[in-house]
């Protein structure tokens, strides 16, 4: 994504629900009325349910503004497809406004008010009481409404984001949103649909067009310099092969395995598996050369590392460093089974040194947690030795202990953002809703890592997956999208009963998939 300017209009790309309503605005100032942007939404709606359910009786839960304006109009679509039509209000007809007024008038059926429960009767609830607009937790009789739907039986089909969930976050605020199977959001998903809990709670996402033209996408965020290109900043995607597959480092005929690069992985004298899983990945995704540098003494323990992979030991820091000092060793992984011990502190620093890619993980970021021994360095002792491409892949739990003023508050997307700009790394905060963020702004969520990957060792494989895709040249901030995306589908494709070595070995499989000679853009969702 070097040239974030192809990327204003992707597919794929989050907006807030601030920027949405800029986007709004944007298409009804180049013509598009208001009330047919609603019209348009909620025909669409209305179409994407017609296709999905047969008709029957449908309660359509109205909001105070916009959002329940689009349920006025996906009512009057229903009932004039047969669908015996409830609408119900929250709050009182006169009060609406604007567009919503419009196409109040425009039902012909009676306005209810919002009941406390769902009666027993309803085939399928149509959730249009709040979207872009929530600003509180749900209260009163809203509430008492939603949970009767949360408890039902009744399918939901949710009108631009399950009301509760904040668009920008994903959370839902007082910990209580609707519980949908299906959303219909217009133009471009928000970060709240790809977030946890907010996609959870979406079941289905459909993404309609209503008619905004994509060029509103260009004034939407980061500042436009005079020269045209685009601060990358803000610019947020929900992570896709068409982000990163332009600069993916095939091997190419005229390439020999110098030019494929040379991975280093630092292993500990404690848990030989890890670094083992972590240089098995970086080998398999295509490092040229792979070695697995690990102190003489527990040389013993790495003894059944594949091959393939060059096992060399060090007797004292001197030759570590001598071992390093190669720079066609371009990129350098350290942490996975450490130890988390003084040495591992100035060894870190040392990498971080050569400005070579480095890929932090695991105890190689703990052992910088404040709160340890007085005599331990410090998270801004870390930050300030980042000067090179540096990749750090925290779980929750060590970027609470790297960035404690960040991990206390602030959603996932806000606080990786912010830890990529304090620590001058890429940021790779990991997780079912996995967030990727560069210091100048940009944002990756990954969307598809299963549950399977909850395991030992899955974590091992992506820092080497990461550091193989970067010592073959990806840039790093797309080398951990690519890396987050194939380390998703290769637990996808294996299925049930993956263990962390299956990762590393289902890569071959998922490479053939996307490898440009398969003629397909990719694995489209
Ligand atoms: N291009 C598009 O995206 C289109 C979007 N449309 C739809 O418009 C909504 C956004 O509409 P908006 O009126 O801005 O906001 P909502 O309808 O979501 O909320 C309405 C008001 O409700 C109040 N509010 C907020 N939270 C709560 C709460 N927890 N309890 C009670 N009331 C709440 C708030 O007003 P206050 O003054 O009370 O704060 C909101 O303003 C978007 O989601 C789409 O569905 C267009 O219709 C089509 C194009
Ligand atoms: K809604």
């Amino acid at each position: 994504m070097s040239h974030t300017q192809d990327f204003h209009d992707s597919e794929f790309r989050l907006l807030t629900p601030a920027e949405m309503g800029r986007a709004d605005t944007a298409a009804i100032a180049s013509g598009i009325a208001g009330t047919v942007l609603m019209e348009n939404a909620g025909a669409a709606v209305a179409q994407a349910i017609m296709s999905r359910w047969p008709p029957g009786r449908a309660l359509v839960a109205c909001g105070p503004g916009n959002n329940g304006g689009d349920g006025f109009v996906i009512a009057r679509h229903l009932a004039a497809s047969g669908w015996q039509v409830d609408l119900a209000l929250a709050g009182e007809r006169q009060a609406l406004r604007g567009d919503a007024a419009w196409h109040a008038q425009q039902w012909q059926g009676d306005v209810s008010p919002l009941p406390e429960t769902v009666p027993e009767s309803v085939d399928l609830v149509v959730d249009a009481l709040f979207g872009a607009g929530l600003a509180r937790p749900l209260e009163g009789v809203v509430a008492r409404f939603v949970e009767s739907v949360n408890a039902g039986t009744a399918p939901v089909c949710a009108v631009d984001m399950p009301s509760g969930i904040d668009g920008a976050t994903g959370q839902a605020l007082g910990g209580l949103a609707v519980r949908a199977d299906l959303t219909v959001t217009f133009f471009r998903k928000k970060p709240g649909h790809v977030l946890l809990p907010g996609r959870l709670l979406c079941g289905e996402v459909a993404v309609v067009d209503i008619g905004i033209p994509a060029h509103v996408l260009h004034g939407l965020s980061g500042a436009s310099d005079e020269a045209g290109s685009v601060d990358p900043g803000n610019l947020v995607f929900e992570n896709d092969i068409s982000l990163w597959h332009d600069g993916y480092p095939w091997p190419s005929m005229e390439g020999h395995k110098y030019h494929r690069g040379h991975t280093v992985v630092i292993g500990g004298a404690v848990m030989a598996g890890a670094a083992r899983l972590t240089a098995t990945a970086a080998a398999r995704i295509g490092s040229g050369l792979t070695t697995l540098l690990v102190s003489q003494g527990s040389l013993p323990l790495y003894a059944s590392t594949p091959a393939s992979i060059m096992l060399q030991g060090w007797q004292d820091d001197a030759g570590l460093h001598s071992q390093l000092r190669d720079p066609r060793k371009s990129a350098i992984a350290v942490g996975p089974g450490a130890g988390v011990q003084r040495w591992l502190e100035q060894l870190v620093l040392h990498v971080l040194s050569l400005r070579r890619v480095t890929v932090l993980d695991a105890d190689a970021l703990s052992v910088f947690e404040k709160t340890r021994s007085a005599a331990s360095l410090s998270p801004s002792d870390l930050f300030r030795a980042i000067e090179g491409p540096c990749v750090l892949t925290p779980h929750e739990g060590e970027f609470a202990r790297l960035f404690p003023s960040l991990a206390a508050n602030g959603d996932k997307l806000s606080k990786t953002r912010q830890a990529a700009r304090e620590s001058g790394a890429i940021v790779l905060l990991k997780g079912a809703d996995t967030v990727i963020a560069a210091p100048d702004g940009r944002a990756v969520i990954n969307t598809n890592a299963p549950p399977t990957l909850a395991t030992g060792g899955a974590g091992d494989v992506l820092t080497g997956m990461i550091a193989g895709l970067a010592a073959q040249g990806m840039p790093v901030f797309e080398a951990a999208c690519a890396a987050a995306w194939l380390h998703g589908e290769v637990a996808r494709a294996f299925g049930p009963g993956l263990i962390a070595d299956d990762l590393p070995a289902g890569l071959p499989a998922v490479l053939r998939l996307i490898h440009p000679a398969s003629g397909r853009q990719g694995m489209r969702r």
